[in-house]
């Protein structure tokens, strides 16, 4: 049986625990306005200066019967929530957000869609190396009905002593192939210079991994009206992803689409982890369509399958994975490609699975 002091005591704290939440919400209300100031002054969120004048003076006041160190790790507490709540408030104005743009965005690329619901697949060689080995992939993509098809002309290799790639004139190999066979081209940009010239080329600028927070290749290609296909950093947060996509629609292009292409872990088995749960992630905190690249996460040609049903089962746009003539000679990431026989294998299992998929979705 309780006593009846007891039970006023605890009706008491009930009261003060009420009152506690009414004004911790006051204070997270001010919080946000002082947030939305800071924004608009373009300065930090974080002011460790305020933080300790506003410590000492609590601490000033206080006289028990806490102590005053539990004190002062409480409001530490609250100092950081408060600034969590900042930094939420200011994720969600960005413009590539959901609460933004709440409905898909969707990239035309000549005619076809990315990000209307249905799963497309994005494939090619890694490297452009000939006009006869780009044509023999597209001949084999076009017979599986695909026309978006990826290849780089411009290779930013690990080792500077590794294949380059052939530059402008891989992208006049893949501008030939395309008009021949019905292609779209979705090709790497490495630096802000040459994106004017790949204009004329391309009908997707690919910004690479490494170059995910190139600040002004960013800028560059926010100016452009072409489609953008922003890989993920290898080492970026998602944050940082949205980021950087901010960065091009910041400047007007909103045709972007993003590129879960894994990244590093401690794991070595695989080249890259796959951050397979990115991509439900970046679709309910965006807007843009995400694309899941196989080859470059996994770097093994027996997980390209696997890996691109999981893709297609989580929700992916499209899967991206390479396709070479003869993987074995290949001038890149031989280990990784596919050979046209196992292209269309793959393809004929990946279009079964969008057939069952699409049925259990309905
Ligand atoms: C509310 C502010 O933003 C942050 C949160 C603070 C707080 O909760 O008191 C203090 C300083 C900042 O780190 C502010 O600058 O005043």
């Amino acid at each position: 049986m309780m006593t009846t002091e007891l039970t006023q005591l605890r009706n008491q704290i009930d009261e003060i625990n009420l009152e506690i939440l009414k004004l911790l919400n006051k204070r997270a209300e001010v919080v946000q306005e002082i947030g939305k100031q800071k924004e608009k002054q373009g300065v930090n969120r974080f002011d460790p200066v305020r933080e300790r004048e506003s410590l000492e003076a609590i601490l000033k006041h206080h006289n028990g019967p806490f102590e005053a160190a539990t004190i002062q790790h409480i409001f530490k507490e609250i100092f950081k929530a408060s600034l969590e709540l900042q930094e939420d408030d200011h994720r969600k104005t960005l413009l590539v957000s959901r609460k933004a743009k709440p409905e898909n965005t969707i990239v035309n690329i000549n005619g076809e869609a990315i990000g209307d619901g249905e799963q497309r697949f994005i494939m090619g060689p890694c490297a452009v190396e000939s006009y006869e080995q780009v044509k023999e992939v597209a001949l084999a993509m076009k017979q599986q009905g695909l026309t978006m098809m990826r290849g780089g002309a411009f290779k930013p290799r690990t080792s500077p002593y590794d294949f380059q790639g052939l530059g402008v004139e891989g992208l006049r190999i893949l501008r030939r192939v395309a008009n021949e066979t019905g292609m779209s081209i979705i090709s790497e940009i490495v630096t802000p210079e040459d994106v004017e010239t790949a204009l004329d080329y391309v009908d997707v600028i690919q910004v690479g991994a490494r170059n995910m927070q190139n600040f002004e290749l960013l800028k560059t290609v926010g100016r452009t009206n072409k489609p953008v296909l922003l890989k993920r950093g290898i080492a970026a947060t998602i944050e940082e992803f949205i980021n950087a996509a901010e960065y091009i629609l910041a400047q007007g292009n909103g045709q972007i689409i993003l590129c879960e292409r894994g990244i590093r872990t401690y794991e070595r088995a695989t080249r890259n982890t796959l951050d397979i749960s990115a991509v439900p992630i970046l679709k309910k905190e965006t807007h843009l369509p995400v694309v899941v690249d196989v080859t470059h996460s996994t770097g093994r040609r027996d997980l390209l399958l696997p890996t691109a049903k999981a893709a297609m089962a989580i929700g992916a746009d499209a899967v991206m994975a390479e396709v070479h003539p003869d993987p074995a000679v290949a001038l890149s990431d031989s280990a990784q490609q596919m050979n046209i026989p196992q292209f269309h294998e793959f393809m004929d299992e990946l279009k079964t699975l969008k057939e069952r998929l699409s049925k259990t979705l309905v």
